[in-house]
């Protein structure tokens, strides 16, 4: 049975990256085995991934009171997967401010081809010296531009154009809130793949909380991305990042080429990745709120616990940090404000 139809996407070629052992750690609390990154990396690899990403939830030198300390450190987890890879290219995500130019002289020692470089929004210019360092040691280098919902299309484009200029090969427009409709997606791409260099790519990272990881990464590709994130099983933070055994099977129907097998992605999924999750990644109130409200997904498990140690509902806090403008690195605003809202309502 031919499942296709012709679309206006039908031939195009579009780069998956997967976000399972990265992303994915915020929803393991960063307690993923070797021997479970190791399975997961390997069936990605043969099902034809071409890139996935392995660190700390919160990139390269993650671990730490603040953002949680992991079963092991990137250096084992890398140099446990990368020579297991038969095809796939391995990345590291890198945050400046936590991950140090050391971090990436390891990443690059132990055979990682593509690093990351993650500010917030209106942040690149902290990112200089680790894509400068990237480039300069002709790594696939990429600019990773986070809570972008926060912005204009003009603010992201002018952010991108500084990673452009300290020498990242693809920009990436990150939806950390998973807030963005597609109408969103296709105006800050659209605008990004007009003015950014002819050979700079572009990329898109997308996170399900209003069930739009799907249709946003459409939108990205119908605007001229290239690359999209994703994760199996949607293992990542908030309700997860988009669906690749689901994206996969709507590319492969609308005749788009990512070079992954269906089947073989789909049993990745099924037997690899649902069975190692701590719960089920789905749309509850609390991942919901996240995307409603504006809200970085990582938060989620820590307004979770903090709801269970106070007594605030995690909704509530996720609301309060959303009408605040908290974004990434705030992490340790979460208990304060739980702590702040149970003295309010008499709890403590
Ligand atoms: C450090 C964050 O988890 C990066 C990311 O995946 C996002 O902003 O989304
Ligand atoms: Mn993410």
């Amino acid at each position: 049975m031919d499942l296709q139809g012709k679309t206006a996407l039908s031939g195009i070629k579009v780069k998956l990256h997967d976000m399972s052992l990265r992303d994915g750690m915020h929803a393991k609390q960063h307690q993923i085995s070797l021997d479970e990154m190791v399975s997961i990396a390997t069936a990605l690899d043969e099902a034809g991934m071409p890139l996935i990403e392995v660190t700390h939830g919160d990139g390269l030198g993650g671990s730490s009171l603040n953002y949680g300390f992991p079963a092991h450190t990137d250096e084992e987890y890398l140099s446990a997967v990368i020579p297991k890879m038969k095809n796939a290219k391995i990345s590291a995500l890198q945050l400046p401010g936590i991950g140090t130019l050391d971090h990436l002289r390891m990443a690059k020692d132990v055979g990682v081809s593509c690093i990351r470089v993650a500010t917030h929004c209106t942040e690149a210019d902290v990112s200089e010296q680790h894509i400068g360092m990237s480039a300069k040691m002709e790594m696939d280098t990429v600019g990773f531009l986070m809570m972008a919902h926060m912005v204009s299309p003009e603010k992201i484009l002018e952010q991108a154009k500084l990673m452009e200029h300290y020498g990242a090969n693809c920009i990436y427009m990150t939806d950390s809130a998973g807030y963005m409709l597609p109408a969103e997606v296709t105006e800050k791409i659209g605008l990004l793949r007009s003015e950014l260099n002819a050979n700079t790519e572009i990329g898109f990272h997308g996170h399900h909380n209003l069930a739009m990881g799907i249709a946003n990464s459409l939108a990205a590709i119908e605007a001229g991305a290239a690359r999209i994130d994703g994760s199996v099983a949607g293992l990542g933070a908030g309700a997860g990042n988009t669906p690749l055994e689901v994206f996969v099977a709507v590319l492969d129907r609308m005749g788009v080429e990512s070079g992954v097998d269906l089947y073989k992605i789909m049993d990745v999924a099924e037997d690899r990745v649902v069975p190692i999750m701590d719960q089920p990644i789905r749309l509850d109130r609390d991942a919901l709120t996240l995307g409603y409200a504006g809200v970085y997904s990582s938060f989620l498990l820590f307004a979770k616990r903090a709801e269970a140690k106070y007594g605030i509902q995690a909704r509530d806090i996720l609301v309060e940090l959303g009408r605040r403008g908290t974004v990434g690195g705030q992490e340790d605003m979460i208990e304060d404000l739980a702590l702040t809202m149970a003295k309010e309502k008499g709890l403590i």
